[in-house]
């Protein structure tokens, strides 16, 4: 923990010579085969009440057994997990390069009077709340045709400018709970610099009728400023009058001085805390726009759904902790199998956009180099994190992860029931016969006998047999759940944020900075100021230099 190097605990170096000498002993058919227990012993279920949520982790198809658990939950206590976990519930600064506490849990926990816990630190008892009322108040406003626009008309299209956290979050929840949408509201996200993103945007979009929201946690973001002000010109090329702006914008941020002086009054801002970091927003007025889409009932089911996930983090012990389960069996094929790489891997079309949402998530706070104490790691840190939805993905890249040569450990995530059971629920249970079949392929394989058999005569081309044979042993862990509701929504995304934690924790790195942003930006900034004049392009490398000078003799 804060800044200690991870390969100098002593359970790291055991898991090192663990990996030596049992690398060819950790062999899924074998392990299954010795123990008919093995699904229920290395299974855990997190249950809620309230709201209503179950999922099952299955981590049982893993590399793993007794021996090499228990040095990972060994490894966990040496790097003070538990206290690190309870430093940053208790508000302590543990985003140390900023001096900032780390509170998103702040953001779902409910008052003390109901139960929740006692956070010292401003803004995050009271006030939380009385910015999700201003959210209820507004969002029913706007739902049920009271809020109305400049001409009188009420409001049917919702555009979210904002970017990275102040985007992928909305964005993800938004089409994940999409079947809870208010199907006449439509919602739109802009995020990109590049023109394309908002002019297709405005070409469907009605002045009358279109409220922006601009959600920036600084308010100084380029493109989401850019983006603003390009919104607000569309705006008042027929609105004319800049009163009018107060019905058609409002401001998620942390910078009141910022906001108003972009013309958006402080009523009409909704207020967050330098505590809540950009890729853990979506729980504060950064959830607007889902407040909005899925109603603020449903948006409390889904803080309701992660604050059981951060009781359960809080509370339970190493073993039995599914986030902790996570991170340990990460860190397992990260540092000790040389995987790269981790995906995630989403059986639900509604939950296409979970691994880009993670992708910032998981790889913006675990991507570091140095610990805590500015000591360069001789290990490696975050995964890079990608995936997409089954069965897509099977059409697509798992041929790579089958055959290929990369290690990849999978996440794959499925509901028992879906929400659109069409044709009988036939469609569901096709995927979900992927889904189950897809670990199982993984884990166990086709051995060259079992090719030959199924070969008969061809199977003297030796070449055919071989590109046929699966060697089986690729790690997957299986998540189920219910139903996707806002609340096991909240609950799947506290527990990958918590497995973060865990991991970064081990790591001794700050994961909650984001210091390697920033040198593009700058750079970006002294380049656009040169953009203009060929003789103003100085200071860059010839490479740099060149692809300027070729953009300046070419463009029009
Ligand atoms: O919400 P803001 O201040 O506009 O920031 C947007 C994004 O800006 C990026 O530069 C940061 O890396 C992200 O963490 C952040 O979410």
């Amino acid at each position: 923990m804060d800044g200690k190097s991870a390969s100098q605990y002593q359970a790291w170096q055991k898991l090192e010579q663990l990996k030596e000498s049992k690398e060819s002993k950790l062999v899924l058919k074998e392990l299954f085969a010795a123990d008919p227990e093995r699904f229920s012993k290395h299974s855990l279920i997190f249950n809620s009440s309230s709201p209503n949520v179950e999922i099952l982790l299955d981590y049982s198809k893993n590399l793993i057994d007794d021996e090499v658990l228990s040095t990972l939950f060994a490894l966990a206590r040496e790097a003070q997990v538990e206290d690190f976990r309870d430093q940053m519930f208790s508000g302590k600064h543990i985003n140390t390069s900023e001096d900032r506490a780390v509170l998103h849990i702040a953001l779902r926990n409910p008052p003390v009077s109901k139960g929740g816990w006692k956070i010292d630190e401003p803004g995050a008892g009271d006030e939380v709340h009385q910015v999700l009322e201003h959210m209820k108040e507004f969002s029913e406003q706007v739902r049920s045709g009271q809020w109305k626009g400049y001409t009188g008309k009420s409001i049917d299209t919702i555009v979210n400018i904002g970017i990275g956290g102040s985007d992928l979050g909305p964005v993800m929840v938004c089409e994940a709970l999409k079947h809870y949408s208010k199907r006449d509201l439509k919602t739109h996200f802009v995020s990109n610099i590049d023109g394309t993103d908002m002019a297709e945007v405005l070409k469907v979009c009605d002045r009358e009728t279109t409220l922006f929201i601009v959600a920036s946690k600084t308010f100084t973001t380029q493109e989401t400023i850019t983006n603003a002000e390009t919104a607000k010109e569309w705006f008042l090329d027929a609105a004319k009058d800049k009163s009018h702006i107060a019905k058609h914008f409002v401001a998620l941020s942390t910078n009141t001085k910022a906001v108003t002086e972009f013309g958006i009054a402080e009523s009409s801002m909704f207020q967050f805390w330098d505590w809540v970091g950009g890729r853990y927003s979506l729980w504060s007025a950064i959830g607007l726009s889902i407040a909005l889409s899925i109603g603020f009932d449903n948006f409390s089911e889904l803080l309701a759904g992660a604050h059981a996930m951060d009781k359960h983090f809080k509370e339970t012990k190493l073993e039995e902790n599914l986030p902790v389960v996570l991170a340990l069996i990460g860190i397992w094929y990260n540092d000790f199998w040389n995987a790269q790489t981790q995906a995630l891997l989403p059986y639900d079309q509604y939950m296409k956009r979970f691994a880009d949402y993670f992708q910032q998530g998981d790889m913006e706070s675990d991507g570091k180099s140095v610990t805590k104490d500015g000591t360069r790691v001789d290990y490696q840190t975050g995964p890079i994190i990608w995936g997409q939805s089954g069965t897509n993905g099977q059409h697509a890249f798992y041929q790579l992860i089958h055959q290929g040569t990369k290690l990849i450990p999978c996440d794959f995530l499925a509901p028992v029931e879906t929400l659109n059971p069409i044709s009988g629920g036939k469609h569901h249970e096709i995927l979900l016969s992927n889904f189950f079949a897809q670990p199982e392929a993984l884990a166990f394989g086709k051995t060259e006998d079992e090719v030959r058999k199924e070969l008969g005569t061809a199977s003297s081309n030796a070449a055919l047999v071989k590109s046929k044979i699966f060697e089986g042993n690729k790690p997957t862990n299986s998540i189920m759940f219910q139903k996707l509701t806002p609340g096991t929504l909240g609950s799947l995304i506290a527990l990958y944020e918590h497995k973060i934690h865990v991991q970064g924790a081990i790591w001794g790195i700050n994961s909650y900075d984001q210091m390697g942003v920033e040198l593009g930006k700058v750079l970006a900034k002294a380049i656009l100021k040169q953009l203009g004049n060929e003789k103003d392009v100085t200071g860059h490398d010839s490479s740099t230099t060149g692809l300027i000078h070729y953009y300046q003799k070419n463009r029009k």
